[in-house]
């Protein structure tokens, strides 16, 4: 344990992390913070959820002068929501020693980019593409920046933006410090990331599995015309008080989405053709509890830090182990506890042993829950919202009427038809989710232009998976208890 006495940090930001309840340092933070204060170039690499960002905005915020309207400090990140979310925290760490930062992402207004920036921000936060766009107008100067840090290094180097990074860095002080996190770090493109850096220390917090150990791992095998049942029929079963389902194409987001409406869950999709208006909309509901269930593509797969997310759902299971690894990372945050579920087709099996493989994760055979277990859950939850009812004491304008009821029909049947009142019957709404391909490890999956240039895809699949099926079957253990406990947690809307 490591308190953030110990790492050599000023006042100020000891307010501000008291002020934020954080206690003792994470490990990465212990491990990168004296490095990376020194000065000297950091590649950091621990799971999801473990508090990179403080582990390379604190060193950052120490260097930079409040005093100075200069844009001093640079974070790029892959999407424009990750963006905002750094620039919060930042905003948090550096409030009590006067250091501003802004987010800078594409989809937003130009002027009004360019209005802000005039304000003298000391931190940018940028996706890289309106980054360029900015530093081409010379609407952002990098002349006095000392720290750069790229945020979901890996994905950015992945995504085809290494040309745009190295334009980046390209014009950025050589004397600069550069810091570069994620909670993968495939061999490969950390070679690439270690050309752009000067002498970096390279420090790994040593896990045996790259996905955090509180995150219970489930995969559900089913054919592909099945997974839209199983998806709501696992949903009633389990209760999820808040589940992110991630799936592959844009169009299926928008399906599912729909579906889920129809069939009465609180639902809203996101993904990259949304306006930046909706996308922002969507993620603040689903952020602020009014909206359950956030359907999306792997644009909500990195860095999202989103609390009390209690299970993650892969409708579609990822094509790369990282991306695997990053989307159950929305849920087990800073040591809370969660559940992942993917859904695979019998096709995807050997897909599945070597996601298994690689991330050295268990992911346990979990059996679809049927319909009549979906029912009674949703039985249970309405009950649950009985009981809630009860507790608040508030009834006494019913009693006449409830009496006038018992006088008819015996209590037993009066509470049975307001249970049947209260639960929906999903079945009535069909649901229609258009195909797609199963991911198989043989087919030469790497022509997809997600895979351009992913040298580290030939490593894994020149392993190929091992094929076969496990033969753990079972139910997840303790459903029942603990959908009891969300169901308290969140009153079932
Ligand atoms: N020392 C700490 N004590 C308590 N909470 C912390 C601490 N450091 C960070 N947190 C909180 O933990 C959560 C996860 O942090 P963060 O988003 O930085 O994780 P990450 O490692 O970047 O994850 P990812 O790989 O998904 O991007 C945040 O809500 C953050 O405020
Ligand atoms: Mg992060």
């Amino acid at each position: 344990m490591t308190t953030f006495n110990e790492l050599n940090i000023s006042q100020p930001i000891m307010d501000a992390l008291q002020k934020m309840g954080f206690e003792e340092a994470t490990p990465i933070q212990a491990e990168t913070i004296p490095q990376a204060i020194q000065g000297n170039d950091v590649i950091g690499q621990a799971q999801t959820g473990t508090g990179k960002t403080a582990a390379f905005g604190i060193p950052m915020l120490e260097k930079i002068n409040p005093k100075e309207r200069k844009i001093q400090g640079l974070v790029v990140a892959p999407t424009r929501e990750l963006a905002i979310q750094v620039a919060e925290e930042l905003n948090r760490l550096g409030k009590i020693k006067g250091i501003r930062s802004m987010s800078v992402y594409g989809g937003q207004h130009m002027e009004r980019q360019i209005r802000a920036l005039k304000d003298g921000p000391h931190i940018v936060v940028a996706t890289p593409g309106r980054l360029l766009d900015h530093m081409r107008r010379k609407t952002i100067r990098t002349s006095d920046i000392q720290t750069a840090v790229l945020d979901e290094a890996d994905e950015m180097l992945n995504m085809g933006f290494i040309d745009d990074i190295r334009d980046i860095l390209k014009n950025i002080p050589e004397e600069r410090q550069t810091l570069l996190f994620s909670a993968t770090m495939p061999k490969e493109i950390r070679d690439i990331a270690t050309n752009l850096m000067n002498s970096p220390k390279e420090v790994k917090v040593k896990s045996k599995e790259m996905t955090v150990e509180n995150i219970e791992q489930y995969f559900i095998e089913i054919p592909e015309k099945q997974k839209f049942d199983t998806l709501t029929n696992h949903m009633d079963f389990y209760a999820p008080a808040l589940a992110i389902i991630f799936s592959r194409t844009k169009k299926r987001v928008d399906e599912i989405t729909d579906g889920l409406q129809a069939r009465g869950f609180r639902a809203e999709g996101i993904h990259g053709d949304l306006t930046q208006g909706k996308r922002t909309s969507v993620l603040n509901k689903f952020k602020n509890n009014r909206v359950d269930v956030l359907v999306a593509t792997d644009v909500a797969a990195r860095g999202l830090d989103i609390s009390n997310v209690t299970h993650v759902y892969n409708f579609d299971i990822p094509q790369d182990p990282e991306s695997y690894v990053h989307r159950i990372g929305r849920t087990g945050r800073a040591g809370k506890t969660g559940e992942a579920v993917s859904f695979i087709t019998p096709r995807e099996m050997a897909h599945l042993n070597l996601i298994e493989k690689v991330t050295k994760s268990k992911i346990k055979r979990m059996a679809p829950p049927t319909y009549q277990e979906a029912k009674r859950g949703q039985q249970q939850a309405a009950a649950d919202k009985i009981r809630n009812k009860i507790a608040q004491l508030d009834l006494k304008d019913y009693q006449e009427t409830a009496s006038e009821l018992l006088e008819d029909h015996d209590s037993m049947t009066v509470v049975a038809a307001a249970l049947k009142m209260m639960t929906k019957e999903r079945r009535n709404a069909p649901v229609n989710i258009s195909s797609v391909q199963p991911i198989s490890v043989k087919k030469g999956k790497h022509s997809g232009k997600n895979n351009k240039g992913r040298p580290q895809n030939k490593k894994y699949y020149g392993q190929r998976g091992q094929g076969g099926r496990k033969q753990n079957g079972g139910r997840s253990q303790g459903g029942r208890n603990r959908k009891g406990n969300y169901q308290k947690n969140r009153g079932y809307k």
